[in-house]
């Protein structure tokens, strides 16, 4: 070997030669477990880096750029246990931007081949799609019949998968119309539903098979099965973009190709812009960038294509890759990351749920050290154990959660998680809900320190009493002060906190997500603060504001008063409704579960729950106590003001900025809208926050006004007409414009 080693012009340094050969390697390696094993060790983001380096490190040393490097192949040849096949016409990977000056160079090469767009002799334009994440496949149909099926493989040579790609219910044995071509080969990508991944990795972990990592790899794995019956019963799906060898038709402009094929009863997207400037382009990779995950299939980026077919064979292609297209990657969503340990947290209602601590990453732009893992059973399901090397996913502003584990990484020393069966925070036994619930909770409501420091938290929030400086640390403070008699031992001592007490208080910085004390970074120590006091003793301004806040808070509105005492399943909403119908307190204890549920808005679930809370003492005399304090239990004329939304009906979806979800709800409620959950043509308005979902789409196709955070304000403060002057436009994506 050492000859061939030495085969590179004589001036590529030895080093570089030989982290070439290891580089190459590793990608081979990876290329092997993502395209055959359909389990990569890596994720994509660390395997695109590794590439990226081998290509730096041609482009320092071009001697190192052989035919057989990897950056010159669409991927590896490799023997599998499929027939193999060739393809009438070369598939093709793509080349990737990564960042603006990367599209930038790409346009620049274009426009020195072919001028700008617009220019006269022949103008062009690009054509915007997304980037599916699936596996590519090549469809072939000859006198309109689906004859052969293939995965893409080395670009020349793929696997023969017809009889699994016959099971899928997308792609039609036959096309359909009069135009049918005498041959074609159709490129497109199948994939994985995202909502039903978690089901097919259920099922794998119960029946003692390795789950997959990613629905990428499930819809690979799926696909490529030796018995298609068991394909049969994966719900695949594919979208086609574009076409191979053809004979029999002729298409100028790839768009009007996708037409065609649609025609053929070919599944094609309905998210494709054809546009005449790059900076059309970018307002495309801008929108979907942040309507991500409104799309049926997941995408990690978008492919920018010349829609003119002439000029696309004008620029041609490398060994790899077309000239004519390149893929925009959003940044990554997941990252392969260790699962360090798994510990659980008591929650404000006592519900004890599991969440990971992993190796601190960044993902989606934030750094994270937790995800959730709901309850037992979902750890279970997933079939991950302590130790793991495991896929996290933070997709926008949802809450980072595993995927699964890269089960091929294990060495042995990984275990399995078991639910304690003590309270982490006061060893009481956990029980669950009620008999038959898979959640377990501490039934120590009372006294649990962690359940009484996230009800206090809670009380104090926004949506409740709204006591300004009495934030999380504080709760601590109160709560569960060191070698102190704690302030509140329950809510009941909230009004009459003095301030005496709390100077001398000493107490711990915990953690919100995790309820852990923080420690200072450099000492590694655990923080331990005087919250309430400064160095010379006297009470912070901040303390003096609390105290201040939790008098003025006596006045709060009924609604926020019951809100904030924690009573299961009584969110705002409940809360609101229990006002408006009871308007004093006493009358919602005194009142008859039935008389409960009939209200609009309340029901048998919640009913019994306030029911239940009244019935213990201890709640009973939180509410005396707070009487005695001045806090006012009654509610005069509150729904006697103007009602100015009386008669709209409004959704609300999406993350906003200044408003809970409940917030929202409650302002438009107290103004007389109705708040439903789902778009119908009686919509009046849909508001749309970040992230907002297939209500956004429904919004658009029933042509529903659409109302964005601002747009929110304005029907709040000047009412529906006002508010449709400003509703926005959503963006048409479905079909070509020009
Ligand atoms: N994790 C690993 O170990 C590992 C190993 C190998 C490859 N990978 C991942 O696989 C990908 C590389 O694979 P690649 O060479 O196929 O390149 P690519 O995924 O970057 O782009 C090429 C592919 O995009 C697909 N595609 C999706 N939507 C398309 C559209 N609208 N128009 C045209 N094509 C579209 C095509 O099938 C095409 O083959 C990267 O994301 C890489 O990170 C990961
Ligand atoms: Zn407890």
């Amino acid at each position: 070997m050492a000859s061939l080693e030495q085969a590179g012009p004589a001036d590529i340094p030895a080093e570089a030669r030989e982290r070439h050969a290891r580089l190459a390697e590793q990608v081979e390696e990876h290329r092997f477990r993502y395209y055959v094993k359909d389990a990569p060790l890596v994720s994509d983001a660390e395997f695109d880096r590794l590439l990226r380096s081998l290509e730096a490190l041609e482009e320092q040393h071009p001697g190192l750029r052989t035919p057989d490097s990897p950056t010159q192949k669409v991927a590896g040849a490799y023997e599998t246990e499929f027939t193999s096949v060739e393809h009438r016409e070369r598939m093709l990977s793509l080349d990737n931007a990564f960042a603006e000056d990367e599209l930038t160079t790409w346009a620049d090469r274009i426009a020195a081949e072919l001028g700008p767009p617009d220019n006269e002799r022949s103008p062009y334009h690009f054509l915007c799609e997304l980037k599916v994440d699936g596996l590519a496949v090549n469809l072939t149909y000859e006198d309109g019949r689906l004859t052969r099926a293939a995965t893409r493989g080395d670009g020349r040579t793929g696997e023969d998968i017809t009889q699994n790609v016959r099971t899928i219910a997308d792609i039609p044995d036959r096309l359909a119309g009069d135009r049918v071509p005498e041959l074609v080969e159709i490129r497109g990508e199948v994939y994985f539903p995202g909502e039903k991944f978690e089901e097919l990795n259920e099922r794998l972990v119960a029946a003692g098979e390795k789950p997959f990592a990613n629905p990428r790899n499930a819809a690979a794995g799926s696909l490529r099965q030796k018995d298609p019956r068991i394909t049969a019963t994966r719900p695949l799906r594919m979208v086609v973009h574009g076409v191979g060898a053809r004979r029999g038709f002729d298409i100028d402009r790839q768009s009007h190709g996708y037409e065609l094929l649609h025609e053929w009863g070919l599944p094609t997207s309905s998210h494709v812009k054809v546009v005449g400037s790059l900076a059309e382009v970018r307002d495309f990779i801008a929108y979907y960038g942040e309507h991500r995950h409104d799309v049926e299939h997941e995408i990690d980026g978008v492919v920018v294509k010349i829609d003119e077919i002439p000029l696309q064979g004008r620029l041609g292609s490398t060994s790899r890759a077309p000239r004519w297209a390149i893929a925009w990657k959003y940044a990554p969503e997941e990252v392969n990351t260790k699962l360090v340990d798994i510990r659980v947290g008591v929650g404000r209602t006592g519900r004890v749920t599991p969440y990971a601590v992993v190796e601190p990453v960044t993902v989606a732009g934030s750094e994270v050290e937790f995800a959730t893992l709901h309850n037992q059973e979902v750890v279970k399901k997933k079939g991950v154990l302590i130790g793991d090397t495991v896929v996290l996913r933070k997709a926008g502003d949802v809450i980072p959660e595993i995927l699964g584990p890269v089960a091929d990484l294990r060495d042995g020393t990984e275990r399995e998680f078991v639910m304690p069966e003590r309270c982490p925070d006061c060893d009481t036994p956990l029980q669950p809900m009620k008999e038959g619930d898979i959640d377990l909770r501490c039934p120590n409501a009372r006294y649990c320190p962690a359940q009484l420091r996230e009800r206090v938290f809670y009380l104090a929030g926004r949506r409740c009493l709204d006591i300004e400086a009495l934030g999380y640390v504080a709760a601590v403070a109160l709560t569960q002060p060191l070698d102190a008699e704690a302030p509140m031992r329950d809510e009941g001592d909230l009004f009459s906190l003095d301030v005496e007490s709390l100077l001398p208080i000493r107490s711990y910085v915990l953690d919100q997500d995790t309820g852990l004390p923080k420690r200072d970074p450099e000492t590694g120590e655990e923080k331990i603060v005087t919250f309430f006091a400064n160095q010379k003793g006297e009470p912070k301004k901040n303390t003096l504001a609390m105290l201040d806040n939790i008098a003025a808070a006596r006045q709060r509105p009924l609604a926020r008063i019951i809100t904030g005492l924690s009573i299961r399943h009584v969110g705002p909403v409940a809360a609101e409704a229990l006002a408006r119908e009871f308007r004093d307190l006493d009358r919602i204890r005194d009142a008859a579960e039935e008389e409960l549920a009939a209200v609009d808005g309340v029901g048998p679930t919640i009913a019994a729950s306030v029911k239940q809370w009244f019935a213990e003492d201890w709640h009973l005399e939180i509410i005396e106590k707070w009487r005695a304090a001045g806090v006012k239990f009654t509610e005069e004329g509150s729904d006697e003001g103007p009602r100015p939304l009386e008669g709209l009906t409004v959704v609300v979806t999406g993350t906003l900025d200044a408003y809970t979800r409940d917030g929202a709800k409650e302002a438009l409620g107290s103004r007389g809208a109705k708040v439903t959950g789902s778009v119908s043509k009686k919509t009046s308005f849909v508001v749309v926050g970040d992230n907002p979902g297939s209500k956004y789409d429904k919004a658009v196709s029933l042509k529903v006004p659409v109302l964005d955070e601002e747009g929110f304000g304005v029907l709040l403060e000047q009412g529906a007409d006002a508010a449709r002057e400003v509703a926005v436009n959503p963006v048409e994506t479905d079909g070509e414009s020009g």
